[in-house]
């Protein structure tokens, strides 16, 4: 008997059709699919996920007793129960470096729009307020030369800190707690601790995965060792800032401006002030909405889930003891 696979949106016909040449495919291709007796149902025969943007609880694992591997079509593996994962033996896989630069681009760009404040400029051109040219009111900040600390150094914050170092001359701080010498070599950067980088950072990027060490790492003590004119970027997930205490600093000039791909809650809620608020620039979540990168990260999905299923080494296991587990039964 084929295996099953249920993949939960983002796959095209292309890699649907490669999967189905082994497996039978359940395809769902709407969020709103998630909630449906299909779906539930699809999930009891499957022995292989593939999905983007699900929040699998313990719950749904328990749902999926024949689930062997899941492939996420992302880096971040927040959204899993990694802990329920490895007692049940189910292999998870993510999506590291086919993004790595797409995100790192969607970084700098927070970085340049928040200093320049060209959101804000762009809109009171179109609201038809150019009279005359603008005075030092609506002038902005340099980015070039300006001290860059990296709150997370791994695949994005490298390539995010490659941009303004070689690009931009900028000076560049992070915050780790084993040092990168091969990056302080390549890039001049200095290693320091989060309290030291935050007093002393112009841009303060944060680009660390979630988890129970990183929630709030970003605090409203945090936020207050920044300086006064700092602008924070958070291209990582929203919850790793504590976004009312970032609302409180914003509104009180405590620090500057805010760049931000992620936040505590998305969809943000229609009653959230930041993306009204002039000194922020609130994205979508579009850190690695490129055409180019999302289907390769759905590639890498499929490549891993087609790698699992038939017993050999996926590209990117998150929880690779499975496999050693699996050996050695
Ligand atoms: N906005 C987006 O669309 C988007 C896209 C891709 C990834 N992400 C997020 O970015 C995260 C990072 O991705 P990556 O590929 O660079 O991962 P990575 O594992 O290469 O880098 C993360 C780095 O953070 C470091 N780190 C962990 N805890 C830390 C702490 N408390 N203080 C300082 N450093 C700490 C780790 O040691 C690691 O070097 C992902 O987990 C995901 O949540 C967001
Ligand atoms: O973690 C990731 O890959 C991004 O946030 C895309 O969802």
């Amino acid at each position: 008997m084929r295996k099953r696979i249920v993949a939960f949106r983002r796959l095209n016909q292309e890699q649907l059709t490669q999967l189905r040449q082994h497996y039978d495919v359940d395809f769902f291709e709407h969020h709103e699919d998630a909630d449906s007796p299909a779906f539930h149902a699809a999930l009891a025969k499957a022995h292989g996920l593939i999905t983007a943007g699900l929040k699998v609880t313990p719950q749904l694992i328990d749902s999926a007793p024949h689930l062997e591997t899941i492939a996420s079509i992302s880096v971040g593996y927040d959204n899993y129960p990694l802990a329920t994962l490895n007692e049940r033996n189910i292999l998870l896989c993510n999506t590291p470096d086919v993004l790595t630069e797409t995100t790192a681009d969607t970084g700098f760009l927070l970085i340049m729009a928040t200093a320049r404040r060209a959101i804000e400029l762009a809109s009171w051109v179109k609201d038809g307020h150019w009279k005359s040219s603008i005075g030092p009111d609506l002038f902005g900040s340099d980015v070039h030369g300006k001290t860059l600390g990296m709150v997370g150094f791994g695949r994005i914050g490298a390539a995010i800190a490659r941009r303004g170092s070689l690009g931009f001359g900028m000076q560049i701080r992070y915050t780790m707690a084993s040092p990168k010498p091969e990056l302080e070599k390549e890039l001049g950067a200095q290693r320091l601790s989060l309290q030291e980088l935050l007093a002393t950072s112009d841009f303060v990027c944060v680009s660390v995965p979630l988890n129970a060490d990183t929630e709030k790492l970003i605090d409203s003590a945090a936020l207050k060792r920044m300086k006064p004119n700092g602008i924070l970027i958070n291209i990582s997930r929203g919850k790793v800032i504590d976004e009312q205490a970032l609302i409180e600093a914003l509104n009180t000039g405590q620090i500057g401006a805010a760049g931000l791909d992620v936040f505590e809650q998305e969809p943000l809620p229609v009653e959230s002030p930041l993306p009204y608020m002039p000194n922020v620039v609130a994205l979508p979540h579009i850190g690695s909405a490129t055409h180019e990168t999302r289907a390769a990260m759905a590639q890498r999905a499929v490549d891993n889930m087609l790698l699992a299923l038939a017993g050999s080494n996926p590209i990117s296991p998150v929880n690779p003891e499975v496999l050693t587990r699996r050996a050695s039964v």
